[in-house]
């Protein structure tokens, strides 16, 4: 890749290496980014991508290398790149959850002071979030606490995308639609082609290579902390994209064989109010659950096992394991090792006279710890030391190393690399034939139709059931919006 210096590039980086300790997290990375460019940048968990987003926004001054914005050096961290036009939007969401969205606001954007700030912030919050995502019932007065994580996402990438005094030059757009679903992701995208055409510059940081190759002009792909391919998005394909990334592509499997369609229900709800359709599941299937994000799927997952006060319904005991999709609210222990994040599950199983034996549980952490590639020189470490992906990878590994019989997963694939996800697809279906039930909450379509059935859901309630080969994007989708069966 070229390292000369770039006048013309919003930010050039040159030559950047960070260490954390024995972690070469960027080693000699060059990467410049043009006005009118989307760059999709890509690479397995722990490659380097949110490092370098941190370097180019300032955050993170490198140990080696240079970093430059429109060609003038850029020593002098946020504030500098800020000035520079620099705007992030992190994997790891930093709005603040006591603060109305209107303050969060004002936060980000210095230049709403002074008498009337609350009009002025509320006027440009709304009207940029009905621009990018248009039919959004956001209510801007609201705590950002009381937002789903989706909302909370919507709500950072608007406030990135507004303009007080200075318009964005970059913005950086780290897995900016993890936790929406397909619709809002589209709006998103749509905006972000909109923003390049006139002229701005996006980073695009994601999992879901449709998504990269729909939307990027130019695509880079980082390995091991450095960038090893360059080349205009055009030029990539699926497949080459995950070839150059270091992965395999592998057929996709749905399971479900025929025994299994004959065996009795082992969880069989009735319909909620104004729905048709109650909940059924067998041992061994793994079920879908589908439709518009934040549309009844997290709900009825934590509510599957509870009487109508909430309380735990008997018998079910440590039979389920939960894998959440918002690890920093209800995924990870902050400031445990992964060691303990991953253990915790398992204690009953990992005690011998009401201690831990740590032997066994060191055998735990070494098994889990190459069955999903959790990158890190040591599971004592502490958690917050892996990539957002790898954090999520001991999440399931957590409910995995358990002997629960049913696995409820909350959308809980956001910010895996494509090569763990095929990985942990294949878990789950040998998990699955030794009767595991999985019962899968996604707003991935692909992960929708790995499923033996799928329920969708609309406004709260069930709206459809597809099984086998019913399991096809536009039946979903139908069903989605219309609430008819497919
Ligand atoms: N604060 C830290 N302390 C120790 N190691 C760190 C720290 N931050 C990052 N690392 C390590 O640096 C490497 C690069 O991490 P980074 O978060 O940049 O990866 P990534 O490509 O963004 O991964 P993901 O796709 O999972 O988000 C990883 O090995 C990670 O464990």
């Amino acid at each position: 890749m070229s390292t000369e210096t770039n006048h013309q590039a919003v930010v050039s980086a040159r030559g950047v290496r960070v260490e954390f300790g024995a972690v070469k997290a960027l080693d000699g990375i060059d990467l410049a980014i043009l006005p009118g460019e989307a760059i999709g940048l890509v690479g397995h968990n722990g490659a380097g991508k949110s490092t370098i987003v941190n370097v180019i926004n300032g955050g993170l001054l490198p140990h080696q290398g240079t970093i430059s914005y429109g060609g003038v050096d850029g020593a002098g961290g946020i504030t500098t790149a800020r000035a520079n036009g620099v705007r992030c939007v992190f994997q790891e969401l930093s709005l603040c959850p006591n603060l109305t969205i209107v303050e969060n606001t004002r936060v980000m954007h210095a230049g709403l002071k002074g008498f009337g700030w609350r009009k002025r912030a509320l006027s440009l919050i709304h009207a940029k979030l009905d621009e990018i995502f248009p039919g959004n019932h956001i209510d801007c007065a609201a705590t950002v606490g009381e937002l789903s994580i989706a909302e909370r996402q919507m709500v950072e990438i608007a406030i990135t995308f507004a303009a007080v005094t200075d318009a964005p030059k970059l913005v950086i757009l780290d897995e900016p639609t993890s936790s929406l679903d397909a619709g809002l992701a589209e709006q998103l995208l749509a905006h972000v082609r909109h923003f390049v055409t006139s002229g701005g510059a996006v980073l695009l940081i994601s999992h879901i290579l449709g998504e990269i190759l729909s939307t990027s002009s130019r695509i880079v792909v980082m390995k091991d902390g450095r960038a090893v391919t360059s080349r205009p998005a055009s030029e990539f394909s699926v497949h080459s994209l995950v070839e150059a990334m270091g992965s395999v592509v592998k057929e996709r499997t749905r399971g479900g064989d025929k025994t299994q369609k004959d065996a009795p229900y082992t969880i069989d709800r009735p319909p909620s109010a104004g729905s048709q359709i109650g909940f059924k599941a067998r041992s061994g299937e793994i079920i879908g659950l589908a439709g518009l994000g934040g549309h009844g799927q997290t709900d009825m997952l934590l509510n599957l096992f509870r009487d109508r006060s909430g309380n735990w319904l008997p018998g079910y005991g440590d039979a389920i394991a939960f894998v959440a999709g918002d690890r920093a609210l209800n995924g990870t222990f902050p400031l445990w090792s992964i060691l303990k994040n991953l253990s915790i599950g398992s204690l009953p199983h990992l005690s011998r006279l009401a201690a831990i034996d740590t032997g066994r549980e060191r055998t735990l952490g070494a098994d889990w710890k190459e069955r999903m590639e959790i990158r890190t020189p040591d599971m004592g470490n502490p958690i917050l030391s892996l990539s957002g992906g790898n954090q999520q990878k001991v999440l399931f590994a957590r409910a995995l190393a358990t002997k629960a019989d049913i696995v409820l997963m909350d959308d809980p694939m956001r910010g895996v690399d494509i090569g763990t996800k095929q990985e942990v697809y294949a878990i789950l279906r040998s998990e699955a034939a030794a009767g595991r039930t999985f019962i899968w909450y996604s707003t991935e379509m692909d992960e929708i139709c790995l499923c033996d059935r799928v329920y969708v859901f609309r406004d709260g309630a069930i709206v459809a059931e597809l099984t086998g080969d019913e399991i096809e994007e536009k039946n979903v989708l139908a069903s989605s919006f219309s609430g008819e069966a497919a």
